[in-house]
């Protein structure tokens, strides 16, 4: 569009990847969606989340060309949630980050219209119910997804252990061993949260996803962010394109209802 530039017409511009079709043909439960805080319902049967990880069940980091991801063992259930919105226990599988090129937006969720500086999710399924992460990830209980905003402001340690290996996953396709971490310390000790059915934000785009929004944010400094923007979707070799803006827009509500733990 000749006018000013909208993220939107950025996002869609800028990478092909992101400009997924407005929905999935017949999608009724797409993500990510703006929360509107006072459309979002009070729900006083949502129970606390439990979360249990055990740090030596991570594996390694690496640079899918989407995003980078940090892996876990999933082939016990030494790392799961339970509790929240959940009928089961979910196994932790990989978590990633979105993020924008500035600060101004980065988020894939957006809180009454605001865009936070990047996004984590937390990625589970559910293996009490499905053998595998390929069969889950294609049913409707079958992911769990704890997202939590980054907002700009002091350092995080936690984090700090994880932006000093990204200059070695710089490139497409490149890994590290990762072999201790625990997650939990990205997650806010705030108890809230939001939730609502919704779908990967990422190919293959499926309705799988119970969505665990937290409220709260974390945390990081400028110079984090910034580790995360240096990163590229590039292959080693390639022209090089940062990797920044990884995002999905906006999807249409429909006709969903989110639920909040909170008054
Ligand atoms: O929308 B998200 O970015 O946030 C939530 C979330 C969860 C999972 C993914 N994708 C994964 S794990 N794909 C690999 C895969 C996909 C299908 C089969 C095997 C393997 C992306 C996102
Ligand atoms: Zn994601």
């Amino acid at each position: 569009s000749l006018a000013t530039c909208t993220h939107k017409d950025r996002n869609d511009a800028l990478h092909p990847l992101w400009q997924s079709p407005l929905s999935i043909p017949g999608g009724s439960r797409q993500s990510p969606i703006n929360i509107q805080w006072r459309d979002s319902v009070y729900d006083p049967f949502l129970k606390p989340l439990k979360i249990s990880y055990d740090p030596t069940t991570c594996l390694h980091i690496w640079n899918n060309g989407y995003s980078f991801l940090v892996e876990f063992d999933d082939s016990t259930d030494r790392s799961i949630i339970v509790g929240g919105p959940l009928e089961n226990q979910y196994r932790l599988k990989q978590f990633h980050f979105h993020w924008g090129a500035i600060n101004e937006w980065g988020s894939e969720h957006t809180v009454d219209s605001k865009f936070y500086p990047a996004e984590l999710h937390l990625v589970h399924w559910n293996a009490v119910v499905y053998p595998s992460f390929e069969e889950a990830v294609m049913e409707g209980n079958g992911l769990a997804v704890i997202g939590v905003f980054l907002k700009l402001g002091a350092h995080h340690e936690g984090l700090q252990t994880l932006v000093d290996a990204l200059p070695a996953v710089k490139h497409k396709d490149t890994v590290i061993e990762f072999d201790v971490f625990d997650p939990s310390c990205l997650i806010p000790s705030c108890p809230d949260y939001w939730t609502y059915a919704g779908s990967l934000t990422t190919p293959p785009l499926t309705e799988s996803v119970t969505w665990i929004i937290k409220k709260k944010p974390i945390e990081v400094d400028e110079n984090q962010l910034e580790a995360f923007r240096m990163l590229l979707f590039t292959s080693d070799g390639e022209e090089e394109k940062r990797m920044v803006d990884n995002f999905r827009p906006l999807q249409p509500l429909m006709n969903r209802t989110v639920r909040s733990s909170f008054q």
